[in-house]
């Protein structure tokens, strides 16, 4: 469990969010405890290296008789890994250190672990290997490698003996595990300076660094685990992070209560904006998956002949046909009618399969100036905007985007999708800030930005969910908690971390290829309910 963190009260769940943090406010965190706390360094290491440890097991059962390969570099990386290597030892694991460096370089506090590791393991555990080949052969026969190369002192691109290694890890390909970072990778930028190690889970102390959640971090981490090495609070306040990790916690504490004497209207009426011919499925699975994150009632406006098939396709949602064009898509004539339907509901969602006709186009740049609710824009209502971004500046209040990269660039004239993915937090929160509107930028890591240029990263999802509907699924959620009364923060925060999770235990019971949507809107029950989900 991750451990609640106290921050400075902002009227929204950040209070149970993680901030996560660069390099530089890691080891001024790590200072203070020290100098400031009065815990030593030594204690704070022995601590990283425990929770490593009990990360492993957890992930990989227990350790007595497995072989473990512990690959050191010469700083406080290579220290926790040391620290890794005596508990290990202890727990009867077959441990071989490793070491890249000569004993006489490595830093005070690693040459303190290096040695109480010797005295108990003697120099039979540790290897000082020379080259690529000797490093390949010792990984290949590991039943687990923990990288302890470098972590947040890299500094520059990786060269000589520690390319090699971080390149034999990845060849061996065995079960890895990155302390606090993988080697090579930066900190900060989630860049790979050199090469970067590939690991199947991270284990990061104190806070989560940014590099984890941007860049090349995102392939080269794995799953993250965050163990608490007892920075106190305070200073971790101090720090001010504009970047937070959204946590089970803050997603639970955010939806509401369902109160014993409540009825289907205490839990809002959302009206979903959505579909054309050929395109009623997008309509339908928002639909149902704002039933599915507990809305009350629920409305779909569609274009009028395809009503029919959406009166079949959905039970306990309202459906209400709508004036439409020859393509049997909105019609520019409906605008009144669909400003009175959102005016008659709580909040609303705009754009799953409405198509980009000129009319349905016109009609959606027209009604998001005009709407006064609640709102959630996706899709083709934000193709309806490509290169018009300004118009988001015209909203009554600000709404809710969730493009991914694509619909993204498209929304702003100078963009492209390899220039958003490769910015993908800067990219989001630049958007929020300048349009003064919500962002939830998707695909690995969804970030969530708003308009004060708070973000948010949402560490469920996986790549099963890169399958037809599921973005329809989430507008459905985000639309189906605003009108439930939640902040657009709130609703946008919540609706990801659920959709994301719901996707996780659908990859679980169907595998990431075969899951489809409707399996994670099925999950959605699952995921709300109050369970501890690892
Ligand atoms: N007291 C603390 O500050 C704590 C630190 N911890 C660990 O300490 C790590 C940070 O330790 P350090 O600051 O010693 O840094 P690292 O252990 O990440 O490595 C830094 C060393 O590697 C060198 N280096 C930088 N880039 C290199 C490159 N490309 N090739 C070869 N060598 C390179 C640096 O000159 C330095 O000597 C954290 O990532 C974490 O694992 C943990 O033990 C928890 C407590
Ligand atoms: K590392």
């Amino acid at each position: 469990m991750i451990p609640r963190r106290r921050l400075p009260q902002t009227g929204t769940p950040r209070g149970t969010m993680i901030p996560i943090v660069t390099a530089e406010q890691m080891r001024l965190l790590d200072d203070q405890t020290i100098t400031q706390a009065h815990v030593p360094s030594l204690v704070l290491m022995e601590r990283a290296g425990a929770g490593v440890v009990t990360q492993l097991e957890a992930l990989y059962g227990p350790m007595a008789g497995k072989s473990v390969a512990i690959l050191c570099g010469k700083g406080n990386n290579g220290g926790d890994g040391f620290v890794v290597a005596r508990l290990l030892r202890r727990k009867k694991a077959r441990v071989q250190v490793l070491l890249l460096t000569p004993p006489s370089e490595l830093s005070r506090d690693a040459k303190t672990m290096y040695q109480r590791f010797q005295r108990t393991a003697g120099q039979a555990a540790v290897t000082r290997p020379v080259d690529a080949q000797g490093l390949q052969q010792r990984l290949r026969t590991s039943d687990l490698v923990v990288d302890a190369i470098l972590g947040t002192g890299l500094s520059t691109g990786v060269t000589g003996l520690y390319r090699d290694a971080i390149e034999a890890i990845n060849t061996a390909a065995r079960p890895t595990v990155a302390v606090d970072l993988p080697s090579g990778l930066h900190a900060d930028s989630g860049a790979i300076l050199g090469a970067a190690v590939r690991a199947d889970l991270t284990v990061t102390f104190g806070l989560p660094k940014v590099g984890l959640y941007c860049g090349a971090g995102i392939e080269c981490s794995g799953q993250v685990r965050l163990v608490d090495i007892g920075i106190p609070a305070p200073f971790v306040d101090a720090i001010g992070s504009r970047l937070l990790l959204l946590t089970d916690r803050a997603a639970r504490t955010a939806l509401p209560a369902r109160r014993p004497s409540s009825h289907k209207g205490t839990y809002g009426h959302v009206g979903i904006i959505a579909g054309s011919v050929g395109k009623t499925g997008a309509a339908a699975m928002a639909a149902l998956a704002a039933l599915r994150i507990g809305t009350g009632l629920v409305t779909a406006a569609v274009p009028s002949s395809v009503n029919d098939v959406l009166e079949a396709k959905l039970l306990e949602a309202m459906t209400l046909p709508m004036p439409e064009t020859k393509a049997r898509t909105f019609a520019r004539s409906g605008l009144d009618r669909l400003l009175a339907f959102a005016g008659a509901r709580d909040a609303v969602a705009i754009g799953p399969g409405l198509t980009t006709h000129p009319e349905t186009v016109e009609l959606v740049q027209e009604f998001v100036k005009r709407v006064d609710k609640p709102c959630v824009l996706d899709a083709d209502a934000l193709n309806a905007l490509a290169g018009k971004a300004s118009l988001l500046t015209e909203c009554k209040r600000p709404p809710i985007i969730t493009p991914h990269p694509g619909e993204m660039a498209r929304l702003e004239a100078e963009a492209t999708t390899q220039s958003v993915n490769e910015d993908r937090l800067g990219t989001a929160t630049r958007f929020a800030r300048e349009r003064g509107v919500f962002v939830i930028l998707k695909g690995a890591r969804t970030v969530i930005a708003r308009p004060d240029g708070l973000a948010a990263i949402c560490p469920t999802g996986n790549p099963g969910m890169a399958t037809a509907g599921t973005g329809d699924a989430l507008t459905g959620m985000v639309g189906g908690l605003l009108a439930q009364g939640l902040s657009p923060w709130d609703a946008a925060c919540t609706a990801t971390y659920f959709h994301g999770l719901a996707g996780d235990l659908a990859a679980q019971q169907f595998g990431q290829a075969g899951m489809i949507t409707r399996d994670l809107i099925r999950q959605i029950p699952h995921a709300l309910a109050p369970i501890t989900h690892t």
